[in-house]
């Protein structure tokens, strides 16, 4: 289901909290129903094809549905879709994007592999000890081929 929020709802924007910038948009803090959530949006003045991409990304993420290793769409605000304003508000991820949650724990990773051994099991990620060790490589990789597989079979389904 696409929520559509009218315009007065649109203060579940945070102002002034970039989370970070893609190819076409950017992403910032906001709130929807006292949850954190990250907002997509295209940079003020953006061609019309970043526009135009942005609401591809939107019909496929209305599309895809709900898993538990893909970020959550809860909906878009549409009312300002005639000024090629639109908010695709999706799932807060509290350390951002994988890529540069990795790159930035790099100097802390533990290793657990030894002469081709795992030399210990740690299951669950700790966000209060935040190194990243091989047991947290090995799990993440698990979720991302869970998720990758449900796209899969959704791409199937088309
Ligand atoms: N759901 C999210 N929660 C937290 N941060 C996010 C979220 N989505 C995106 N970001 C941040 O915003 C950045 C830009 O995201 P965006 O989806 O626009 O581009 P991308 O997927 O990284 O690249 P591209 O535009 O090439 O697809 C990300 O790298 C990440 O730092």
């Amino acid at each position: 289901m696409l929520i559509d929020y009218t315009s007065s709802n649109v203060p579940l924007v945070a102002k002034n909290q970039l989370l970070g910038k893609g190819a076409f948009g950017m992403v910032i803090r906001g709130k929807y129903l006292e949850e954190d959530v990250a907002v997509k949006t295209t940079l003020p003045h953006a061609e019309v094809s970043y526009f135009k991409a942005l609401l591809s990304e939107l019909k496929v993420m209305a599309y895809i549905g709900t898993h538990a290793n893909v970020v959550r769409f809860f909906g878009a605000v549409t009312s300002k879709i005639r000024e090629r304003i639109v908010y695709v508000v999706l799932e807060l991820s509290p350390f951002g994007s994988l890529e540069s949650h990795l790159k930035a724990s790099r100097a802390t990773y533990v290793n657990f592999i030894e002469n081709d051994n795992i030399t210990k099991i740690k299951v669950t990620y700790d966000p209060a000890s935040p190194a990243v060790t091989t047991c947290d490589l090995i799990s993440w990789s698990q979720q991302i081929a869970a998720g990758m597989e449900y796209l899969e079979n959704k791409k199937g389904n088309i």
